[in-house]
C-alpha cells in the first residue's frame, strides 16, 4: 500500500485488519486449498466466454447502473451480442467512506474490490439460470488494481413497469426468484442468505429475474447459544427459530430469503389480476409466505403446480364451449391497421394485445370487452407457450398474412364479405 497518505499508524493497522478480513471472508468459497488472488481469465470452455484480451478492443456504450460499490456499463464486441462490465464505483459511497477513513487511494480500492472478488468468486460457484452469467473476469495482475467482471447483459428491474406488465410476465418474475431461491437454500457453498435483497439486485434477461448483486450474500447459517439469538426481525414481523445443538439457526437464512422474497416481490406482484381460478392457490402462496408456514421447497411446488394449471389451461375449464361460434374465422389475413382499443395490461402499448391458451379463451375475453368486434390470433408464443391476440373494435384495413387468422364477430361478419 502507499503510505504517503497514512495520517496515522492506527489507521495503517486498521486498514490492513479490514483487508485481512476481507481476504479471510472469501477464502472459503475458492474451490481449491490455495486461495490466492483471482486471475484474469474466461469462463473455461463455455461458448459464451469473453477473453481478457477482447476487453480493450470493447467500446463502452452506456452506463447501465451504479450502486454503493460498483459501476455497470455496456459494452460493445461485434459481432457479439453485448456485454456488462462490472467495475469498482471509485465515487461510490464504499470508496467515499473508506477515504474519509483512511486517506489511501490504493488501500481503498484494494478494499472495495474485496467485495467485487467475493462477487465474481460467488458467480463461479453458484450457477443457475437465475443467476447472472459470468462470461470473464480480469484484474491486472500487476497492481492488483481493475479488477473487472465481464456479465452477460440484464436490464435494471423496474418494479413500477412490472406493476403494469400482465400477471404471466409478474408471475415469471416471482416464479423465477422461488426457483432461486431454493438453489441458494442447498447450494454447493451451503444455505445462502442475500441480506441485501431489494429488486435493485436484480436485472431482466428477456423477461428472467437474474441476481446480479452478490457481494453481500452470507454462505453462513447464524450461529446461536440459545433459542432466542435466532430471531428474524423485520420492520412489521418478527420470527423465532430453533438454535441446534451444533449451535446453528437451522433454516433461517431460508427463511429470511423467503420472507424478503413476500415482502419486496410477491406481495405487489402476485396476487394482482391472477386468474380467477387460480386466486386461491395464490392466496395460499401469500399466506404461507407471509406468515412463514412454509419452507422453500414447499413454496417451489406450489408455484410449479400453478405454472403447470396456466400452460395446460385447466384453470379454464368452465370457458363457455360454443363461444367461438358467435364468430366467423377469415384465414390467412391480419387486422394490423384496423381500429384498436386499449386494455390493460396489454402486451402492446399501441392496443389490445393479451396471451390466451385457446381460441376460446380469445373469444371468452372479446365477448366480454364491449368496444371488441374482432380479433387476430398471432404465431407468437409467450414464455408459458400462450398465444398472444390482438383484439380490435373495427376490422376494416385486413392484410394477407398466412400466419394469422381473424375472428369476426357474427354480426359484423357479413360485412367481411363485402371489403
Ligand atoms: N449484468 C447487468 N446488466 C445490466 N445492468 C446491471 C447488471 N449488473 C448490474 N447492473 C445494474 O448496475 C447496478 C449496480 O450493480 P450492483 O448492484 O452489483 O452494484 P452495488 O454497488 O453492489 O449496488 P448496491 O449499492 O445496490 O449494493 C444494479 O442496480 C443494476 O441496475
Amino acid at each position: 500500500f502507499s503510505t504517503r497518505n497514512w495520517r496515522s499508524e492506527d489507521a495503517k493497522k486498521t486498514l490492513l485488519e479490514e483487508l485481512r478480513a476481507r481476504q479471510q471472508e472469501i477464502l472459503p468459497f475458492y474451490p481449491t486449498k490455495d486461495g490466492d488472488t483471482l486471475s484474469g481469465t474466461s469462463a473455461g470452455s463455455d461458448v459464451d466466454a469473453v477473453a481478457c484480451s477482447q476487453l480493450a478492443r470493447m467500446q463502452i456504450a452506456a452506463l447501465l447502473g451504479s450502486g454503493y460499490t460498483k459501476t455497470v456499463v455496456q459494452a460493445l464486441l461485434p459481432p457479439g451480442p453485448s456485454v456488462a462490465l462490472k467495475s469498482v464505483n471509485h465515487r461510490g459511497s464504499d470508496m467515499r467512506q473508506c477515504l474519509e477513513q483512511f486517506h489511501d487511494p490504493m488501500g481503498c480500492h484494494q478494499l472495495v474490490s474485496f467485495k467485487l472478488k467475493k462477487e465474481i468468486i460467488l458467480l463461479q460457484r453458484l450457477q443457475h439460470p437465475n443467476i447472472i452469467k459470468l462470461k470473464g473476469h480480469c484484474q491486472d495482475g500487476r497492481t492488483g488494481r481493475g479488477i473487472t467482471a465481464i456479465l452477460e447483459q440484464g436490464t435494471p428491474l423496474e418494479m413500477i413497469q412490472l406493476l403494469q406488465s400482465p400477471w404471466e410476465e409478474r408471475f415469471r418474475v416471482c416464479l423465477g426468484l422461488v426457483r432461486l431461491l431454493h438453489y441458494l437454500s442447498q447450494s454447493p457453498l451451503g444455505s445462502v442468505a442475500l441480506l441485501d435483497f431489494q429488486s435493485r439486485q436484480f436485472v431482466l434477461v428477456d423477461g428472467e429475474l437474474k441476481l446480479t448483486d452478490l457481494d453481500d450474500a452470507n454462505v453462513k447459517e447464524p450461529t446461536c447459544q440459545s433459542d432466542s439469538d435466532c430471531m428474524l426481525q423485520f420492520p412489521l414481523r418478527n420470527f423465532s427459530f430453533h438454535c441446534s445443538e451444533q449451535r446453528i439457526c437451522e433454516g433461517m437464512n431460508e427463511m429470511r430469503n423467503l420472507y424478503n422474497a413476500y415482502r419486496y416481490f410477491f406481495m405487489y406482484l402476485l396476487p394482482h389480476q391472477a386468474p380467477p381460478m387460480l386466486q386461491p392457490l395464490v392466496k395460499e402462496i401469500m399466506n404461507s409466505t407471509g406468515e412463514l408456514k412454509k419452507g422453500i421447497a414447499s413454496t417451489l411446488e406450489a408455484f410449479e403446480e400453478i405454472l403447470h394449471i396456466f400452460k395446460s389451461g385447466h384453470h379454464l375449464e368452465n370457458l363457455p364451449p360454443l363461444v367461438i361460434r358467435d364468430y366467423v374465422a377469415v384465414r390467412g389475413v391480419s387486422s394490423v391497421g384496423s381500429v384498436n382499443y386499449r386494455c390493460w395490461p396489454s402486451y402492446s402499448h399501441q392496443g389490445c394485445v393479451l396471451s390466451v391458451h385457446s381460441v376460446t379463451e380469445a373469444a371468452d375475453i372479446c365477448r366480454s370487452q364491449p368496444q371488441c368486434s374482432s380479433f387476430t390470433v398471432q404465431d407468437q408464443r409467450t414464455w408459458t407457450g400462450r398465444l398472444l391476440a390482438s383484439f380490435q373494435s373495427s376490422f376494416s384495413h385486413l392484410v394477407p398474412d398466412v400466419n394469422s387468422v381473424v375472428y369476426v364477430r357474427k354480426m359484423k361478419a357479413s360485412l367481411v364479405q363485402a371489403l
